[in-house]
């Protein structure tokens, strides 16, 4: 094998040359258009690429296509799925070098963690392709011989709608548990980060699925609502922001199609006097500054017992201020660009509102500019630590999905489960304590989907993730997402002879 030409690119070089569409098994361009848009790379400020978003004419193309190779897929077995699916995730293994950079590129985050993204992304496809083979209904004994059986059988088209913060890592969590259950796809990347996908459909195709079985479309709401309104559509998962995730779920209930919802958070990380120090900073780091604070399971309000307020601030602030910000794909680099412009702009006014309210910057919070000239129109910033704050504040009520970490201090345990739940949203929570009855004690109480005892942010595949109230409904990763991309057919079997009623 040659190496690949991407592996080997620098910052301020990439273009994308090639269509973005992705229909029938190759990349085409859109039969038709609903305006055009441009991706950026955040690392420079430079376009990368300029593209048509799709109209209703591409997306009922695509649809037909993924129809038709719903067809032929919906009738292998599980093995031969698993079969499949298992190429796919040993070709993403072996051309994650090149996928990590792609990604890196269009969306910000440093070469490191986006390695991390690619390892969840094959081992989800890995993980569900194990799950295919043994999908099974039951066999229930009814009397006189006659019994029941059930079949656990694909849904038809899917339709995946991701948010740019994990772009790969989105399509593959969303496409592998799709088709391991017999379904095809139609997947609509964000408008900010378009590239990657593509690279994930080329090698669904090269590991064997049949042409049309995962398609990509490109566009922002426009091309989205098509998807969620056409009648050929049997189910959208969606991924994004809590006001995008009530319009999916207006347009899907018109055409009674079920919906799995991963929306924001604002979730609560609580950490007790009892912890274990060292681990508490590094999970407060991990729970507020993976992809630039960028994370919708982000614990961004770090409740502190108060007798070790000061010396967790103390460190916080300390190991915030040694975080590498600068070119993502230098190795070293721990933290790269946000994602565009306007976001900036966005999380630097939350930092703004935050000083008026009361809060005390301790580090951070401003722009940044790096000494390599080429990234000076690059959208960085400095990871922020904020104190003095209280629950009123707009930077501890409001998802500012940027590196903003606030600090609020609690005394007793029956306090901060409180403050902790009053919030509208519920993906995720962490505690740290070393009191072990404590910590299921207080998961138990937390309103949130996934919950992290001594940890943060980690994300294995075998374990279901997502939210409780407005962070959404239905689950990724894990047996029961099978749940959430097939239906039960029950058939009713009579041995002897119908005894009728008239
Ligand atoms: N729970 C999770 O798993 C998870 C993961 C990542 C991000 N998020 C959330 O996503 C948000 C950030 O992502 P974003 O800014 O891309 O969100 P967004 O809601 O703006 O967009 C998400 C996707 O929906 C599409 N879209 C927008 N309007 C649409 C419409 N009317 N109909 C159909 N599709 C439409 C967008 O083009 C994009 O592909 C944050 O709130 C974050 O918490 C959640």
């Amino acid at each position: 094998l040659q190496p690949s030409p991407v592996a080997a690119m620098s910052t301020g070089t990439f273009v994308v040359s090639q269509p973005l569409n992705y229909r029938g098994g190759a990349r085409v361009e859109p039969a038709d258009a609903s305006g055009t848009e441009k991706a950026f790379e955040p690392a420079t400020g430079r376009v990368i690429a300029t593209f048509t978003c799709s109209g209703e004419k591409e997306v009922n193309l695509a649809v037909q296509n993924a129809k038709a190779a719903f067809k032929i897929w919906s009738q292998k077995s599980g093995m031969e799925r698993c079969r499949i699916l298992l190429e796919a995730a040993r070709i993403i293994r072996e051309r994650e070098d090149e996928i990590a950079t792609v990604e890196c590129i269009n969306n910000g985050k440093s070469i490191f963690e986006a390695r991390l993204d690619i390892d969840t992304s094959w081992q989800c496809l890995e993980y569900y392709a194990g799950l295919a083979a043994s999908m099974a209904g039951e066999h229930i004994q009814l009397p006189g011989g006659s019994f029941g059986y059930t079949r656990r059988e694909p849904l038809g088209v899917c339709v995946g709608i991701g948010a740019w913060n994990y772009p790969f890592q989105i399509a593959s969590w969303k496409s592998a548990p799709a088709l391991a259950c017999g379904n095809a796809m139609v997947f609509k990347p964000s408008p900010f980060t378009p590239v990657s996908a593509l690279l994930l459909a080329e090698i669904y195709t090269e590991a064997g699925v049949p042409p049309g079985l995962f398609n990509v479309v490109q566009g922002g709401a426009a091309t989205g609502q098509f998807l969620c309104q056409h009648h050929d559509v049997a189910k959208v998962s969606f991924t994004g922001s809590v006001p995008t995730g009530m319009k999916i779920m207006e347009m899907s209930a018109k055409g009674i199609k079920p919906v799995t919802l991963e929306l924001g958070g604002k979730s609560p990380l609580i950490i007790f006097s009892d912890c274990d120090m060292n681990n508490a900073v590094k999970g407060a780091l991990m729970a507020n500054f993976l992809t630039q604070g960028q994370v919708c399971c982000n614990g961004t309000r770090v409740f502190v017992q108060k007798e070790i307020l000061d010396k967790f601030t103390e460190e916080v602030v300390k190991q915030t201020q040694r975080i590498k910000i600068g070119d993502p794909l230098l190795e070293d680099t721990r933290m790269g660009p946000l994602i565009n412009r306007p976001h900036l702009e966005r999380v630097l006014g939350f930092v703004k509102v935050a000083k008026e309210q009361g809060a005390k910057v301790l580090c951070g919070g401003d722009i940044y500019v790096p000494e390599d000239p080429k990234l000076k129109d690059g959208y960085y910033m400095r990871p922020c630590v904020l104190t003095n704050c209280r629950d009123d504040m707009t930077c501890v009520k409001e998802e500012i999905f940027g590196p903003v970490m606030s600090i609020l201090s609690f005394d007793t345990e029956a306090e901060v489960l409180e403050r902790a739940n009053d919030t509208t949203f519920g993906l995720a929570a962490g505690v740290f304590t070393r009191d072990i009855q404590r910590a299921h004690r207080v998961v138990a109480e937390l309103q949130a989907g996934t919950c992290f005892i001594n940890n943060y942010n980690v994300s294995p595949v075998e374990l279901p993730f997502g939210g409780y109230k407005k962070s959404g409904f239905g689950r990724e990763n894990g047996r029961v997402t099978i749940e959430y991309y097939s239906q039960l057919k029950t058939v009713c079997v009579e041995m002897g002879d119908v005894e009728s009623a008239f």
